[in-house]
């Protein structure tokens, strides 16, 4: 959109601003804001333009003179309200406002215009209502020209299921949406539908069930737990590939919370303050973004994890500090000065399939960019799924065979992998289509020439060389830019992200969610894997920045990189090296630590040597034992702003 479209005045009028009802102003609106201006006593403009940007509003009512009089808002009870023949207008918005610190927090705010100009109240109402309309189709993006305000319906409301854990965390999460979201949701007109959970365990089995169709999204009040086992839920129904577009919402009200954290942090939102208002300002402002999920296999299950694995002691403070749940945030930190005065090491066994070459030296060296000279990229030429009933039994025995290529290889030579790999067309973010995106038809398979079966491009490449994130240094070495780009506008267009095109894969119905990186448990891990056998003070699989508070674990991470970061520290570290690591991982800043290694991969494996120990999957305690996984790129959908 040029400065000049954006600038365009749809209407324009002259009403008063509420508390004070006497004074004029005029007032236009543009896709950028409502601008105000006072009039003189000739009903000229004068004095300063002030705008409400439509960045920060979340939505607009039409309130009729009782209403107001019954408004929550003591400047509005006490308004002067002069005629009945007047229709009001509020509109709520969330600025960012500047703190003492020097940072800045959304701050609470509305704007009532008083619609008095004629006599009838049916009239005035008719102006709201347009105005109104007009707001609300430009808060969801919709283009609307001059000619097109005067007659547009309000777009459709949205729908969501809100599920609570009433024992996340300190156990607060209904108090912080009854207190905290509810009003924010009515204002922006989401109509919604609270379920608090009953068990571990109930999340999962709704999402089994639930009719997808009838829901806008679904939105959590908890910690990651839930999230996890929604996820879960939705990836172990039969058309997995249809329900996983659900568009899933965060807000805190667990521990750790890292997913609303993730989902703040990519949308440039405050961490430090006012959590629940920073979250349910993007769920109601979100568009539908692409999500990372890492499809997990143990020995016994098949699992959809969102945030990480981990092993060692990131895995041992998650899990045993769980009891202290009551403290929030706290219990980390607890639990790591715990661990660290007794620390462990354990032997393991660590593979993975690098994203570029991986050089061992570069450890040693701190030259971890330079690494990354090479960036893979696969293509399945053809498949032999045995169909396999994944989540039947145990992954040794759902090995099958597939056959790729691997473009890096200079023969193109052909190499034994596993299963099948159907695909699923990647949902349109566009406005338009916000609702028809369910509903959507299944692509077909591509055929290859050369192959019977389905052809997968995991371009990984390709996206890092589209992507606005990725710089080149002067060797024509592709590295992540480590700068976090925070987005201000957040009404700016991700149509074009080049993670939307990240994966295209058509699936047939029914068929079991691919892993075409990976084989079986019990074999080998694939000959162009590294494995690394030592010992571990920890040993992570990451795809989100932030695994908690204060805790930019793999600072380079995307909700959708398409990336698995794994995160090492071997067994040859001191305590104060240890302590000097995680003291300044709150800035990410740890990834400069001689004793910290980080690798983009597509798949790793750990096989822990030792007899006991914690591998918790998104905060959530696996049994112990050997664990795999690879990335299924922008797979989920979460409702954020990129
Ligand atoms: N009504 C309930 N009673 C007991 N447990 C429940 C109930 N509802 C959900 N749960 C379980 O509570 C567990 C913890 O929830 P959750 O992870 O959301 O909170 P948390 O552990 O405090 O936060 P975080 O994971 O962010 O640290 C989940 O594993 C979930 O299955």
């Amino acid at each position: 959109m040029t400065d000049s479209e954006s600038s365009e005045i749809l209407l324009e009028g002259t009403f008063g601003i509420l508390p004070n009802n006497e004074r004029l102003y005029h007032v236009a609106l543009s896709k950028k804001g409502i601008s105000y201006t006072e009039c003189d006593s000739n009903g000229k403009s004068a004095g300063k333009s002030l705008l409400i940007a439509f960045k920060d509003v979340t939505g607009a009512k039409i309130q009729n003179h009782e209403d107001l009089i019954n408004s929550g808002c003591a400047k509005c009870r006490t308004a002067r309200v002069s005629s009945l023949s007047e229709c009001y207008l509020t509109i709520y918005c969330y600025p960012r406002v500047p703190k003492t610190s020097g940072d800045s927090t959304r701050k609470a705010k509305k704007m009532t215009l008083v619609m008095g100009p004629c006599k009838e109240y049916d009239r005035n109402y008719k102006i709201c209502q347009t105005w109104r309309n007009t707001i609300l189709n430009l808060l969801r993006n919709v283009d609307l020209g001059k000619g097109d305000v005067e007659t547009c319906s309000p777009p459709p409301q949205r729908k969501i299921l809100v599920l609570i854990n009433p024992h996340s965390g300190p156990g607060k999460a209904k108090q912080i949406f009854e207190k905290g979201v509810m009003k924010m949701l009515e204002e922006a007109d989401i109509s919604y539908k609270v379920v608090v959970t009953e068990r571990a365990g109930h999340a999962t089995e709704l999402m089994k069930t639930i009719n997808i169709s009838e829901w806008y999204g679904v939105v959590i009040v908890s910690g990651d737990g839930l999230i996890y086992e929604a996820i879960n839920g939705l990836m172990s129904r039969p058309d997995w590939d249809k329900a996983i577009t659900l568009p899933v919402g965060a807000i805190p009200g667990g521990s750790g919370n890292a997913m609303s954290l993730n989902i703040n942090y990519t949308a440039g939102e405050p961490l430090d303050v006012n959590q629940v208002l920073h979250s349910t300002f993007v769920l109601i402002k979100h568009r539908v973004i692409p999500m990372d999920l890492v499809l997990i296999q143990t020995p016994a299950q098949q699992l959809y994890s969102f945030l990480s694995v981990s092993f060692g002691i990131i895995a041992d403070i998650d899990y045993e500090s769980e009891k202290m749940r009551a403290l929030g945030a706290t219990r980390f930190t607890v639990y790591f000065l715990k661990r660290l005065v007794s620390l462990r090491k354990y032997k393991a066994r660590v593979s993975f399939l690098p994203l570029t070459e991986y050089d061992p030296d570069a450890r040693q060296q701190k030259r971890r960019e330079q690494t990354f000279a090479k960036s893979r990229r696969f293509t399945i030429l053809s498949h032999s799924s045995t169909s396999t009933n994944i989540g039947n039994g145990s992954v040794y025995e759902n090995g099958t065979n597939g056959i790729y290529r691997s473009m890096s290889l200079p023969n193109n030579g052909r190499k034994e992998r596993s299963l099948s790999m159907p695909t699923m067309k990647n949902v349109s973010e566009s406005l338009q289509n916000e609702f028809r995106h369910r509903q959507e038809e299944n692509d077909l398979a591509e055929v290859d020439e050369d192959a019977e079966n389905v052809t997968f491009e995991l371009e990984k490449a390709e996206s890092y060389e589209k992507s606005k994130r990725l710089s080149s240094d002067q060797d024509g070495v592709m590295m992540m830019n480590g700068n976090h780009n925070h987005n201000e506008d957040a009404e700016s267009d991700t149509s074009d992200s080049p993670f939307e095109e990240t994966v295209s894969m058509v699936k047939n119905s029914g068929d079991p969610v691919p892993s075409p990186l990976l084989t079986p448990l019990d074999s080998p891990v694939p000959s162009d894997w590294i494995t690394i056998e030592d010992e571990f003070v920890t040993a992570c699989a990451l795809y989100q920045p932030y695994l908690g508070p204060d805790n930019l674990t793999a600072p380079d991470s995307r909700l959708n990189d398409g990336l698995i970061h794994m995160f090492l520290i071997r067994g040859e570290v001191t305590k104060v090296a240890l302590l000097n690591l995680f003291l300044s991982i709150d800035k990410g800043e740890h990834v400069k630590s001689p004793i910290c290694e980080m690798v983009k991969v597509l798949a790793f494996r750990i096989e822990p040597l030792t007899e006991t120990g914690n591998i918790m999957v998104d905060g959530e305690k696996v049994p112990f034992g050997p664990i795999q996984g690879q990335v299924l790129p922008g797979m989920a959908k979460v409702m954020g702003v990129q």
